[in-house]
């Protein structure tokens, strides 16, 4: 019987690239605020994580979580991030502590150094911290948090920095930090097989001419990219002389690092 892998947040649009992948090694429970379309093989559970009873149940049985659920984009304040991104997390890892669920792997994002300059690339996961905003800033709150559990309650860990996981690369500086589903998969089986696990923190990111991210750390647990981002180039793909002000690609995180910043209060 295949493992039961819970993947929360599987409505998106990273959930549904995966799934397939995924599939192949783990049967699925899906948790989501959304219909997640769930096939034949997978089971679904509608609702929110930030609920306990809800986080229990969808945690109960399984040989380990893929935490993707969460509000994603540059252009939240940061009390709407404060549900998803920090009750939510909280309370599906304090449901993960109680049922003693032996695998965590958390989807955190480029975004918690993506004001570094590019120039200085490539970053590895010691590079210090640097939200570009506040989806940014609960993602480093949400490694925080992995690790406070990871190593206090002995939960073997990997925290992923996904870099850019579209189906196709848009433009240079996605280029730079591309990962394709099935690398991506292989990182989530990384998090759910790797011997001697504790807390690891690994850029999501898959070959690519003039890397964002150098991952010594996800070679070491035995990461081996299978796909480059030059093969990956969407039709409309944008070179570096066609990205201006706007698409900020003298920072790690991009346009998400020149939108203007909403004060706490405002919508
Ligand atoms: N897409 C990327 O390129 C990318 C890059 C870096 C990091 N990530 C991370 O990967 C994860 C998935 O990203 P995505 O692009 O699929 O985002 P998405 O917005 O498409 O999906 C997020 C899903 O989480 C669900 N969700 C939100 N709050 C919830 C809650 N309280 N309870 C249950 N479900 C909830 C939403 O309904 C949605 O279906 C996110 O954590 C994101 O930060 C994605
Ligand atoms: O910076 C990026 O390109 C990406 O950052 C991710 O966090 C977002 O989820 C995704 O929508 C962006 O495309």
């Amino acid at each position: 019987m295949k493992p039961l892998l819970l993947v929360t947040g599987a409505a998106g649009r990273v959930g549904r690239l995966l799934r397939p992948v995924l599939a192949e090694r783990y049967a699925l429970r899906l948790l989501d605020l959304a219909d997640p379309g769930a096939s034949a093989q997978e089971e679904a559970i509608l609702g929110d994580l930030a609920d306990p009873a809800m986080a229990r149940r969808a945690v109960a049985g399984a040989a380990g979580v893929l935490h993707l659920a969460g509000l994603v984009g540059p252009d939240f304040g940061f009390e709407a991030t404060l549900r998803p991104n920090y009750l939510g997390l909280v309370t599906l890892l304090e449901a993960c502590r109680a049922a003693r669920c032996p695998r965590f792997v958390f989807a955190s994002s480029h975004h918690v150094v993506g004001l570094h300059a590019a120039a200085d690339a490539p970053f590895d996961a010691a590079a210090p911290l640097a939200p570009d905003g506040f989806y940014g800033l609960s993602k480093a709150f949400g490694e925080a948090a992995c690790g406070l559990y990871a190593r206090r309650f002995a939960m073997p860990t990997l925290i992923i920095r996904i870099g850019n996981a579209d189906p196709e690369v848009a433009d240079a500086r996605r280029a730079r930090m591309w990962v394709s589903a099935r690398d991506l998969a292989a990182l989530v089986d990384i998090g759910m097989t790797a011997q001697g696990l504790a807390c690891e923190t690994v850029y999501g990111v898959s070959r690519a001419s003039d890397p964002l991210f150098a991952d010594a750390a996800a070679a070491r647990l035995g990461y081996r990219p299978r796909d480059d981002s030059r093969d990956h180039h969407a039709a409309g793909f944008r070179p570096s002389a066609a990205l201006g002000p706007a698409d900020g690609a003298d920072r790690v995180g991009g346009f998400f690092a020149t939108r203007p910043l909403p004060h706490p209060g405002e919508p």
